[in-house]
């Protein structure tokens, strides 16, 4: 195991998604809301969720498989605690990359209780061989184990305890069609409005005791690009922020001066999204460009790029996706300052 401490991770891109370090690990845990009734926005999941769970908790039974897909961020991992709390059952925690080989999750499985909820984040990154294993568990609650080696080796059936797998994923067009097809009840979560953000914001400065006025709340929420883990994270610079540079209560003019500090502008892009917008619209004439070329040109990873950076800017109306590639729309012009051209596609036309 590689250790891991503040003091040596790398600079952390203060608006990208992914939790930065064990200690926001921690720090998130302790913001994560614990109920369905605390779990704020994502309305139609949360209302489906709970008629699913409440059903099955009156007949006893194991809720159907849930996949939960959308962008880093959004409450995947806390929406699989929460649903294991609601049925009030144990919840068992992986993630595709960690089981290796078929008894690798054999063990998860036949360690479950009655109608227990098995958490498998990163689920499109399962290897074939344990993906096998798991469909006639999801289907049947049942697997097919081998016993010994060479000539003697044999196959058997065990029974399992009904259970619930709930599989995460930022990639539901990465899961096979076997697997997404054996989820009941497949929720996608979307970005969260600046409204939904500014409750959060407002609750998790209750809980870090740091003392912030409605607008300060507003300003972290509208600059987090829909994503509660960037609102956190951005409420816990601002809070140090406010402690050292004001009189410790966050207030606009607090939240405004300490995000200018941290490069995320007002629309909450910070340096990658605009560097891409900047590259899109002076490297490749706006577009259309394929996503390796983008890749190329701002030093990222393609995955990072589709994953993270992306899906905000193209939900923004900022970045268009299209067969021929990726294009820069008239609002990446007008935020970055720069003057559309006046094409004869008529892409600009009307508006110039
Ligand atoms: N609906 C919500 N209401 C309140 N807080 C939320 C909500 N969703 C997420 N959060 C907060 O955001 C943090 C990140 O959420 P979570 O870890 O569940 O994201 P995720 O979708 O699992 O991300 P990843 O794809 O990186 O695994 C949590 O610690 C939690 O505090
Ligand atoms: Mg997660």
């Amino acid at each position: 195991m590689s250790i891991q401490t503040d003091d040596f991770a790398p600079a952390p891109r203060m608006v990208s998604a992914a939790p930065a370090s064990p200690k926001e690990e921690a720090i998130e845990r302790a913001l994560r809301p614990k109920l369905l009734d605390e779990y704020v926005g994502q309305t139609k999941v949360r209302e489906q969720l709970e008629i699913f769970i409440g059903a099955a908790k009156m007949r006893s039974e194991a809720l159907d498989h849930v996949l939960l897909f959308g962008p880093p961020g959004l409450g995947k991992t806390t929406l699989s605690h929460i649903i294991a709390q609601e049925l009030g059952v144990n919840l068992r925690q992986t993630s595709g990359p960690v089981l290796e080989k078929p008894k690798d999750l054999a063990a998860l499985l036949t360690n479950l209780e009655p109608n227990d909820v098995l958490f498998i984040d990163e689920i499109h990154r399962l290897s074939p061989v344990v993906e096998e294993i798991l469909y006639p568990a999801l289907e049947d609650y049942q697997i097919d184990i081998m016993i010994g080696e060479g000539p003697a080796a044999r196959s058997i059936k065990l029974d399992l305890q009904p259970f619930t797998l709930v599989g995460a994923t930022t990639r539901a067009g990465m899961l096979t069609n076997p697997l997404r097809d054996r989820f009941g009840i497949v929720a996608r979560l979307e970005f969260y409005t600046s409204e939904e953000l500014a409750r959060i914001v407002k609750r998790s400065a209750g809980l870090l005791n740091a003392p912030m006025d409605a607008e300060g709340g507003f300003e972290i929420a509208r600059r987090s690009r829909g994503t509660p883990r960037i609102a956190n994270r951005l409420l816990r610079r601002v809070r140090d922020f406010a402690d050292v540079k004001g009189s410790g209560t966050i207030t606009q003019d607090i939240a405004n001066r300490a995000l200018a500090m941290l490069d995320v502008d007002p629309q909450g892009f910070d340096l990658m999204d605009r560097k891409l917008l900047e590259a899109v619209i002076h490297r490749f004439d706006g577009g259309p460009v394929g996503l390796d070329n983008i890749a190329a040109s701002i030093g990222e990873e393609r995955d990072t790029i589709e994953d993270v950076i992306e899906p905000y800017l193209i939900q923004q109306g900022f970045l268009q996706r299209t067969p021929r590639g990726r294009i820069a729309t008239l609002a990446a012009y007008r935020h970055l300052g720069v003057v559309p051209p006046k094409t004869d596609s008529g892409l600009f036309e009307p508006e110039l």
